[in-house]
């Protein structure tokens, strides 16, 4: 891990008068795959939701490599290299895995497309699209509508999808939510494989799944980070046992 991809400094967000989050300060390395963890209300959506530029910060500054992308509107973000999938999966139902995973690289060629060059790119296209597939184990369901695919494999859809746009930071917001023990076990090893080389940040309540996945770990305790650190300094702070792990919540 080396350089800086997302830095957030002083970030504050207030919905009216009440201050949700404050003082975030956050780097988070290229390559690095860091989940933000914290009971229940301590602001972890909201922080995902700033990142992911669903809302703006009410202060402070957030930059993508080094550029600053606060408020950004979503589809401008996407440009920038930031992808995001969605606790609710938003995948086409009636398009085959094949066909909704080709969407979303098409949609990465849409300006390099000329008359001339057409063959070759569609070419890449079904390439990227086919790698995509297969990395996640889809390939006997390629041709299958997604609606009728089992929820944890329109999950895995959905963050092909992610990936497909060409994303360098991959946002997931519960990735296992929903899932069985053995569905997690599965897109845990598919998450890991799928976000090799690139950025990862991801909500999740699931501590297997966190320690599991995880380089980095956020604790967020009432709108503040408590701690980051490794899986195994989270795992050893008392602040977060007291704050977090011991709530016998999660
Ligand atoms: N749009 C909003 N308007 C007003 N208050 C909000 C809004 N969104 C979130 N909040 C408040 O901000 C606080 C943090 O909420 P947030 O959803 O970010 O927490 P969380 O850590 O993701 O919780 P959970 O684990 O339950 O999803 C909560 O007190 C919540 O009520």
């Amino acid at each position: 891990m080396s350089a800086t991809t997302l830095s957030l400094s002083s970030v504050q967000k207030s919905f009216a008068m009440v201050r949700v989050l404050e003082a975030i300060d956050l780097d988070i390395a290229k390559g690095e795959r860091h989940a933000l963890i914290g009971p229940n209300g301590a602001g972890k959506s909201t922080l995902f939701n700033l990142i992911s530029g669903a809302f703006a910060p009410t202060s402070g500054s957030i930059q993508l490599n080094g550029a600053s992308v606060a408020g950004l509107v979503p589809h401008k973000l996407n440009r920038a290299g930031l992808g995001r999938s969605f606790q609710i999966t938003h995948v086409f139902d009636k398009l085959t895995v094949r066909e909704n995973i080709r969407l979303a690289v098409m949609g990465r060629f849409g300006k390099r497309w000329s008359f001339l060059r057409r063959g070759a790119v569609w070419d890449e296209i079904d390439r990227e699209t086919d790698a995509l597939i297969a990395g996640a184990n889809l390939s006997p369901q390629s041709e299958t509508n997604a609606g009728d695919l089992a929820y944890s494999e329109q999950r895995a859809v959905e963050i092909c999808m992610t990936v497909g746009t060409g994303a360098e930071v991959i946002l997931l917001d519960e990735p296992t939510a929903g899932m069985s023990r053995e569905e997690t076990a599965h897109i845990i090893t598919f998450i890991r494989r799928i976000t090799e080389g690139r950025t990862l940040v991801m909500v999740e309540h699931d501590m297997d799944v966190v320690f599991n996945l995880a380089d980095r770990v956020s604790v967020l305790v009432n709108g503040r980070i408590l701690v980051t650190g490794t899986p195994s300094e989270i795992r050893s702070d008392a602040r977060v046992r007291e704050a977090y792990l011991g709530d016998g919540e999660h």
